[in-house]
């Protein structure tokens, strides 16, 4: 038997609903808490969530999961553990305060403190930030003039959403480059702790901070070998392209459809308008699925170079269309959730097609969407349905709040 070059091992995913074996999570905790009204714009939060009931709504989705078999790995316990090695803390304290607000003085007396603190409040400190009035022995221009309710180090409350920022692709991890300036920090985190951790020992990075604009939530693996990408105000053309070009040379996928989705924050991510919920189904803001295209990208022939090589591009065509042609089926189905626009919208924003597949036919949703979640049992889809008013705050979903470590092939 000629083994598929697409196979996924133990680590890793090749499908977007292979059974689901390990995710990675992360529990809000303290950096929830810095949100006010005053900042809750620049750190992509709609509102001040209700923090406790946010754990609680968190604890519940982590507990679903458990209950179904999946392995959950906590972001911040990995941190902590990778901050006992002297490389890691290093490389993650100098990334909190390479910061061009601070300042030479202020940066060495952040580095002091930061140093000073054992595995878990250097943990706790590169999540939940720190406000100035936190920084014993803080002084210099730029810590005088800062205002008292500013940060030295900026929290990371988006860092619950771990979807962006790293993807599994087969069985290699790509460590993105977010674009917000307030995620930025966040894959620092999951670069170290993937280079670090004994657990990822000999996992191979395909991305990389540093490259051109890509988030985990535009990332759908569609079948074997076959991924789209969004592009939109996240993940930018040149991010799709590098994607490709990596993807190829490495033989972990064979076609990656561009998908452009409109700038706006209803629509940040690809996952926000469409998930999929079975090998050949996917839920879809009603909204889109008619107008929604994809270019087709291939590897040329003999593909070697990463970064370089030039790309076959075609189209653009319906997106439907072109994902069937590429995944090899008759049609790619979009469960028709036979919605009226004002639901639709409502539904869509609080993320009603931000589905988390356990298994085919097997999904995650938010239980508020309730017009969207029956349409998905009538077609036949199992839901989980988890609360989300606190969580939902942050406008992520089930999918946007869980990376996959680990999926069954199909
Ligand atoms: N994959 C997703 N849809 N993630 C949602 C991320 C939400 C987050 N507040 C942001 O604006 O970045």
């Amino acid at each position: 038997m000629i083994a598929s070059p697409y196979l996924a091992p133990a680590m890793g995913a090749t499908s977007e609903v292979g059974r689901l074996r390990t995710v990675l999570l992360h529990r809000p905790g303290q950096e929830l808490r810095r949100l006010t009204p005053r900042n809750n714009d620049q750190l992509l939060f709609d509102g001040v969530p209700w923090v406790d009931r946010a754990q609680e709504e968190h604890d519940a989705f982590a507990q679903a999961l458990a209950d179904r078999g999946v392995e959950v790995l906590h972001l911040d316990r990995l941190l902590a553990e990778v901050l006992s090695l002297p490389s890691a803390r290093a490389e993650l304290i100098a990334a909190a305060v390479d910061d061009p607000r601070l300042g030479a003085t202020l940066q060495r007396a952040t580095t002091t403190h930061l140093s000073g603190l054992d595995p878990e409040e250097l943990a706790s400190a590169l999540i939940a930030g720190l406000a100035h009035d936190e920084l014993r022995g803080g002084r210099g221009l730029a810590y005088e003039i800062m205002d008292r309710g500013d940060f030295v180090v900026p929290p990371l409350p988006n860092l619950l959403f771990t979807r962006d920022s790293s993807v599994w692709i087969g069985d290699e991890v790509a460590v993105t480059s977010l674009a917000m300036p307030a995620r930025h920090r966040e894959s620092t985190i999951t670069a170290a702790v993937y280079a670090h951790h004994p657990r990822f020992a000999g996992v191979e990075q395909l991305y990389g901070a540093s490259l051109e604009h890509l988030e985990g939530g535009d990332v759908l693996l569609l079948s074997e070998g076959v991924v789209a990408a969004g592009v939109g105000e996240r993940t930018t053309p040149g991010g799709a392209e590098r994607l490709a070009r990596r993807l190829f040379a490495r033989r972990l996928a064979h076609t990656v459809l561009v998908v452009p989705i409109a700038q706006q924050r209803a629509t940040m991510h690809l996952d926000t308008i469409a998930t999929m919920v079975d090998v050949d189904a996917m839920v879809m803001y009603p909204a889109v699925a008619d107008a929604l295209v994809a270019w087709t990208v291939t590897a040329p022939e003999g593909v070697a170079d990463d970064d370089t090589t030039d790309l076959a591009v075609r189209g653009p065509a319906p997106f439907l269309d072109a994902a069937a042609a590429a995944m090899g089926i008759d049609r790619l189905r979009v469960i028709d959730t036979g919605l009226d626009p004002v639901t639709a919208e409502r539904e869509q924003w609080d993320d009603g097609n931000n589905t988390l597949a356990l298994a085919p036919r097997l999904a995650v949703a938010y239980e508020r969407n309730t017009v969207t979640n029956a349409a998905l049992e009538a077609a036949g889809i199992e839901v989980v349905r988890i609360a989300g008013s606190e969580l939902g705050s942050g406008r992520g979903g089930p999918r946007c709040m869980s990376c996959p470590v680990a999926r069954d092939p199909l």
